[in-house]
């Protein structure tokens, strides 16, 4: 099996605080892996070093067998980051289009891959509206369907259904799933318990470790619990 990301000995400070002490764990090809842990523990900041927009202080940074930062991987990288980058005063539409381009996707596709992925967020009836008199959800599902254009390699996801209503949630679930099921991976935080317990494999980062790394199952047996919210609680606990 082939390896999307492989994060080995990560360690990252910010003046005199560290953030990861000695992270470890890999995404492997067709896996979604769901990275958890508290408010504050670096989950943000593992994503960004493994798509070389944070350099680490130690440790190394592998993303589809290339040492990061690696500007000529972006193109296969879907990336959504936990604050919107959309041009305001374009059209949800027009968005996709200067981003497809951006992808490097070719004319004779862009219409159907944007259809595609506006249709996965639910965006259809407001894809022509100026993002400006979006709502926070309508703004973030605009930039999930812009990760999802082109059909990247490897998808990171930084908490892409907040502000997302249970219904759309479970049909952006469904999409993640037909992606594994095309080989391609997924690296997604999240604070819904019930997503993560949807993953291949979690990763719980806490105290600047990733303390376990196991699919779902695996860790509540491991901790002897029926829910990954308790499993989650139960780690922090015992810290
Ligand atoms: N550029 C930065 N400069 C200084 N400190 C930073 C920087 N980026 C992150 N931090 C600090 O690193 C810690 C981890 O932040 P990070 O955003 O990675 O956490 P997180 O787990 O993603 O949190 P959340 O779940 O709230 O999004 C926090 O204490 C944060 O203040």
């Amino acid at each position: 099996m082939d390896t999307a990301i492989s994060l080995t000995h990560l360690v990252k400070k910010f003046g005199k605080q560290t953030v990861l002490k000695d992270v470890n764990f890999n995404v492997e090809s067709g896996q979604i892996v769901g990275l958890i842990g508290p408010s504050g523990s670096g989950k943000s900041t593992v994503i960004k070093i493994a798509l070389g927009m944070e350099v680490s202080d130690a440790g190394n940074a592998e993303v589809l067998g290339k040492t990061m930062p690696n500007r000529q991987l972006l193109g296969q990288i879907g990336y959504m980051a936990q604050s919107d980058a959309l041009y305001d005063s374009l059209s949800g539409y027009e968005n996709l289009k200067f981003f497809a381009q951006m992808k490097g996707i070719s004319k004779a596709n862009v219409q159907t891959e944007i259809e595609h992925v506006t249709q996965v967020v639910d965006l259809q009836d407001d894809i022509k509206k100026r993002v400006s008199g979006y709502s926070g959800g309508m703004q973030r599902r605009l930039s999930l369907a812009i990760a999802l254009l082109g059909k990247p390699e490897l998808l990171v996801l930084d908490e892409p259904t907040v502000g997302i209503d249970p219904a759309l949630r479970r049909k952006v679930w469904t999409e993640l799933k037909a992606i594994r099921e095309q080989g391609r991976s997924i690296l997604i935080t999240t604070h819904v318990m019930s997503e993560a317990e949807q993953v291949d494999q979690v990763a719980l980062l806490l105290g600047g470790k990733v303390i376990a790394f196991d699919t779902p199952s695996q860790l509540k047996e491991q901790y002897q619990v029926s829910s990954i919210e308790d499993a989650f609680l139960k780690a922090e606990g015992e810290l």
